[in-house]
């Protein structure tokens, strides 16, 4: 089937740079000589022939952007097999013949169930929990740790103007990359991730060390997937009687304007896709492996498990001493 015209969708949660991408898939296909539709909300847009053309203009004054222009959900109905050949159905009757899909790996496994229907699909990661294997780094993870670092340090002051004890909740429910790189750039002295057990024992001696050796106030990070930072609150008082205030960030760290370095991210995938699509590649994603760009299969995304980085985790405890 002769490439012609192509679709882009943005799917799951949304995340800083998903506009920038969306710009950059649209011109460079059109580069190539191809047709481009955005779909709208995602698998639900798709299933209901929610479209809109995207030309070389209506992508214009969006790279900036945070959110989707083509605005996202989570579609329930496009889980079930019944939902994927009416998807089939609708892309046909769209004379698509490619997607290009924007999302996390939730949006991938929806886009190899259309791959192994026998469509052309290429997915693009974009979310802020960074949690998609075979790729380092997902856009608008970086934006996210700004946006949730800024925050963080804004209670660092208020937590040593008062000598206090801070939890921050950050986003994560599966994953601790956010939590992590944020608890390291804002040296906090302790950070909770899903992916290791949580030791509240040793939390408490931290903090009862530190105060020995004569810090005055603490901040500890904790990804809402472990716990909320309301339980963890509770926790540290019946353990040892700590008194902790608690800020929990929520939606903020999905919004904002993409960092130059998602930005940039989103734009160089964003035209890897339309060049994976045009040498007949499908079923892989973009992504990037020591800053090259690679097409790893989408499979990738959930058959490994990108691990924290130890160094990372080591030298935070190191550091926060
Ligand atoms: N196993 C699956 N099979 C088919 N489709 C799926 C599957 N898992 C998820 N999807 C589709 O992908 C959509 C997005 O997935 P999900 O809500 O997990 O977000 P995501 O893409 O992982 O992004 P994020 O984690 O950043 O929110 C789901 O609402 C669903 O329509
Ligand atoms: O906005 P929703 O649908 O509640 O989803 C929240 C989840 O989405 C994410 O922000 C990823 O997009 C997760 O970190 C978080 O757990
Ligand atoms: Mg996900």
């Amino acid at each position: 089937m002769e490439l012609k015209r192509i679709g882009i969708l943005t799917s799951g949660g949304d995340a800083p740079g998903m506009n920038a991408a969306i710009r950059a898939a649209t011109r460079c296909a059109i580069y190539k000589g191809l047709e481009v539709i955005g779909i709208r909300r995602g698998f639900e847009g798709l299933l209901e022939g929610d479209v809109v053309p995207l030309t070389s203009r209506s992508v214009g004054g969006i790279i900036h952007r945070g959110g989707t222009i083509l605005r996202t959900a989570r579609s329930e109905r496009f889980k079930k097999p019944e939902g994927q050949v009416e998807a089939l159905d609708r892309l046909k009757k769209l004379d698509l013949q490619g997607l290009i899909l924007i999302g996390g790996e939730g949006t991938f496994k929806g886009a190899w169930a259309l791959y192994k229907k026998g469509f052309p699909v290429v997915g693009i990661p974009g979310t802020i929990d960074n949690d998609v294997a075979g790729t380092d780094v997902t856009i608008g993870f970086d934006t996210a740790v700004n946006t949730a670092l800024e925050a963080v340090r804004k209670l660092r002051d208020t937590a040593s103007s008062h000598d206090r004890l801070f939890i921050v909740e950050v986003m994560g429910r599966n994953s601790g990359f956010l939590a992590s790189m944020v608890a390291l750039a804002s040296g906090a002295e302790y950070v909770l991730v899903p992916e290791i057990p949580s030791d509240i024992e040793k939390l408490c001696d931290k903090l009862y060390n530190a105060r020995r050796q004569g810090k005055t106030h603490s901040l500890i990070v904790v990804a809402e997937g472990v716990m909320s930072a309301q339980d963890l609150a509770l926790r540290l008082k019946d353990t040892a009687g700590y008194e902790a205030r608690v800020t929990v960030l929520g939606h903020i760290q999905r919004g904002g304007s993409p960092t130059a370095f998602d930005t940039v991210l989103a734009s160089r995938m964003g035209a890897c896709a339309v060049e994976a699509l045009v040498e007949g590649k499908s079923g892989v994603m973009t992504a990037v492996q020591k800053d090259e760009m690679a097409t790893p299969p989408l499979s990738v995304a959930w058959e490994e498990k990108k691990p924290l980085s130890a160094d990372l985790l080591s030298l935070m405890d190191m550091l926060s001493i």
